[in-house]
């Protein structure tokens, strides 16, 4: 099998995944991945996560000529913000994830730390989370947004819509997702408990333990 096939299956897989777990539903979310050649695959617009088919993924190549499949998630400016700015980045994933898109309509946030530091995995999967302001889905403001980061953030919560994160790879991007929808779901869930963040020195030694990026 080639590697390609082996990267539309997975892409495939883990979406149905994610679905099958109620992370989106309906046909919410979009993922994307890059091919080996610098070109994309991608969910195309319109599609559930529970149903994608691996041959039907829309297919850029590396000068971003759609080549095949059908057409596209309207949040592409979204995902090659992501791509154009960290060149770290081999897949980027976008839910409407209940818990996550509950904490966004709340007042008093920190839109530079989205998720409160509850715990070591938390803080390691995601670093620090930015909260944007709310766009039109498809608004390409979007995307200019995501470059405004400058690279400097792997996750950004959209607010009243739903989380994006990029990762390594399709597995990497996958699990900081569900990182971040489950640290929504306890910050929620500890919300008038006093409950014990961690305190600035296990955030530092988290940090510095596994190279987090968090101070910038
Ligand atoms: O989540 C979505 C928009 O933000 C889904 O849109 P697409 O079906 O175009 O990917
Ligand atoms: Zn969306």
């Amino acid at each position: 099998m080639s590697t390609e096939t082996r990267l539309r299956d997975q892409i495939c897989e883990l979406a149905k995944s994610l679905f099958d777990r109620g992370l989106t539903h309906g046909s919410t979310g979009n993922i994307s991945a890059r091919t080996d050649d610098g070109g994309l695959l991608v969910s195309p617009t319109g599609t559930s996560f529970g149903r994608l088919d691996p041959s039907r993924l829309s297919h850029f190549d590396a000068s971003g000529q759609l080549k095949s499949g059908d057409a596209p998630t309207k949040e592409m400016p979204l995902h090659t913000a992501f791509y154009d700015t960290r060149s770290s980045a081999g897949a980027v994933v976008h839910l409407h994830s209940c818990h996550a898109v509950a904490l966004s309509l709340l007042p008093d946030l920190d839109a530079d730390s989205f998720l409160p530091p509850l715990t070591p995995y938390g803080l390691m999967k995601l670093g620090k989370v930015k909260l944007l302001p709310f766009f039109l889905p498809g608004d390409p403001a979007m995307g200019e947004a995501v470059r405004g980061l400058a690279g400097k953030r792997s996750a950004v919560m959209l607010a009243n819509h739903g989380p994006v994160v990029a990762g390594k790879d399709v597995e990497a991007a996958c699990n900081a997702i569900e990182e971040l929808e489950d640290t929504a779901r306890l910050a929620l869930m500890t919300r008038h408990m006093d409950a014990r963040a961690l305190s600035d020195d296990q955030i530092q030694a988290v940090v510095t333990k596994f190279d987090v990026e968090w101070d910038q």
